[in-house]
């Protein structure tokens, strides 16, 4: 693999230089970014064929220019929809840019109509759904989402170069694939939650729940950020999530550390409750990709009971979430990769844009504030895209 080091800042200049970053392929984390040109090879199978030796296989067959041969892949929250692979024609490892580099971006946007699905009072209700079945012990957690279509056309190139100047952490991407109904689309995101890396016998993964929007007076910034740490609703909702994660990477691991309590995550719209899960694995060929799946769908995107929360969502949302709380990322040939969890993200069509949020309902959860939760997580894209005004928000709710 390229020496990211060497490559120093040349990530930060080509992403200037370059006038159109909307045909590639990027996988932008803390440490190095992944950026995919051409394509030599793609598929649309279902989530559930996916797995090693189906990788191995398609990573065998193509030519690639560059180092290591390296694929990307986006997988849905629902193992039985469609899971894109693709592997591109050159591959460029770099290191990532500072998030201090200025766009003269986002031009205004005309919107011609934005709905939300579910609409607000039914995501509301909902959730009052869910603390009913929850009350009733049918379900510990669920998480609950929903989606604001907005017709609209958006310069993916834009929102790229801005997710990347304003997301220093995190892990950025755009991944372009054929949707549904065969239009061409992009998923692009700056999510803060990284599923699964590995490299060699090293495996990480920092699953997030329990969140609060951020404040712009910093004074109250903090005061949430220490309620959040101290809040026991909120310390259970994330513990379930980091139980799961570490009962799943257990049987491949000869060490595990699982921190016993979380720290402070913060995005500019967010804070949230944070581990990082650390193992070594017993068998260093065993792939990322398969341990992401393994993983996946956690407690922070799912539910607890996983099957419970499964069906209660299918059964309320109202919506196909696709590849949205999916996993998005890349693999090499010696299965290592890194796969992020796809959320504060939006699928972008020629015409369209739809931007997705949700949140963890257990018992203490409130309606009002779970929908506040979901705007204030749609602001990443909103704001990325320069349409911080479509969403009404108040601050009363967190007075
Ligand atoms: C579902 C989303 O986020 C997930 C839910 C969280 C929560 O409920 O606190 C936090 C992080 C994510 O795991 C989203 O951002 O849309």
């Amino acid at each position: 693999m390229n020496d990211v080091t060497q490559v120093g800042r040349a990530c930060e200049k080509f992403m200037v230089e370059q006038n159109d970053l909307s045909g590639k392929t990027l996988f932008v984390s803390p440490h190095k970014s992944i950026i995919g040109k051409g394509v030599a090879a793609q598929l649309k199978v279902s989530s559930s064929a996916v797995n090693a030796a189906f990788v191995t296989e398609m990573l065998s067959q193509v030519e690639q220019g560059g180092g290591r041969r390296m694929l990307f892949a986006a997988l849905p929250f629902d193992s039985n929809a469609k899971a894109y692979i693709q592997v591109p024609e050159q591959v460029m490892v770099l290191a990532s840019p500072a998030a201090d580099f200025a766009f003269d971006l986002v031009l205004p946007v005309k919107v011609d109509s934005v709905v939300s699905i579910p609409s607000e009072e039914c995501y509301k209700s909902m959730v009052g759904h869910a603390l009913d079945a929850i009350d009733a012990k049918s379900l510990n957690k669920v998480v609950l989402s929903r989606s604001l279509q907005i017709s609209a056309q958006i310069n993916v190139s834009n929102l790229i170069k801005q997710l990347l100047s304003s997301h220093a952490q995190g892990y950025k991407f755009a991944f372009h694939h054929e949707d549904s109904e065969g239009a061409m689309a992009t998923l692009v995101g700056a999510s803060p939650e990284l599923l699964l890396s590995k490299n060699g016998v090293s495996v990480t993964s920092n699953p997030l729940a329990g969140s609060i929007p951020r404040c712009v007076d910093p004074e109250e910034d903090r005061r949430r950020a220490q309620n959040l740490l101290r809040s026991t609703k909120d310390l259970y909702e994330h513990e379930l999530v980091v139980r799961s994660v570490a009962a799943a990477l257990a049987p491949f691991c000869t060490q595990l550390s699982v921190p016993s309590r979380p720290s402070l995550l913060s995005t500019p719209t967010m804070w949230h409750l944070s581990t990082v899960v650390e193992g070594t694995l017993h068998d260093a060929s065993t792939s990322s990709l398969s341990l992401a799946q393994a993983l996946h769908p956690t407690p922070a995107v799912c539910g607890y009971p996983a099957e419970a929360a499964r069906t209660f969502i299918q059964q309320h949302e109202g919506f196909d979430r696709n590849l949205f709380t999916g996993l998005v990322g890349w693999e090499d040939e010696f299965g290592d990769g890194e796969w992020a969890v796809t959320i504060r993200c939006s699928q972008v069509t020629d015409d369209k844009v739809t931007v997705y949020a949700g949140a963890g309902v257990v018992s203490g959860s409130e309606p009002e504030r779970e929908l506040r939760e979901t705007q204030a997580k749609m602001r990443t894209m909103l704001n990325a895209m320069g349409l911080n005004e479509i969403l009404e928000y108040s601050e009363e709710a967190y007075v």
